[in-house]
């Protein structure tokens, strides 16, 4: 049980480390925090709140992953080397599209609410 815990308390740290240092993951949170409270603005439906939540979910955890092989490409390939500068791209090229995937449910739930 204390590992299991313990495996918690580092998935929290990883997170809060992530949090503080990556620019991208707060500016992540603040529009996930953005769309919860236009959500609840615009009342909408249990399955929109399910797109919600597995888009919010899957942007952060692209993210972490992301910066996670950042750090990896960094601690093993500190100098300059074109593969690790591919190793990074290819990273965020898959942060990207699941960030478009999410702007796109967005856009789909709310933009006809608005207009
Ligand atoms: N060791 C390296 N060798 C070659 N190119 C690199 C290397 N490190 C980074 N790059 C290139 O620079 C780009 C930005 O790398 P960097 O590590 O600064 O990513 P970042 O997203 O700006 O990171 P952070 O979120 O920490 O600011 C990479 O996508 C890659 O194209």
């Amino acid at each position: 049980m204390r590992k299991f815990f313990n495996g918690f308390k580092f998935a929290l740290s990883g997170l809060m480390f992530a949090s503080k240092t990556q620019l991208n993951i707060k500016v992540q949170l603040f529009a996930a925090v953005i769309v919860v409270v236009a959500g609840f603005l615009f009342n909408i439906s249990f399955s929109e709140w399910l797109a919600i939540t597995i888009c919010i979910g899957c942007v952060l955890a692209a993210e972490l992953l992301n910066t996670s092989i950042e750090a990896l490409v960094d601690l093993v390939s500190p100098e300059f080397n074109p593969k690790a500068g591919l190793v990074k791209d290819i990273a965020a090229a898959a942060v990207l599209i699941v960030a478009l995937m999410a702007l796109t449910v967005a856009l789909i739930i709310f933009v006809p609410k608005i207009f």
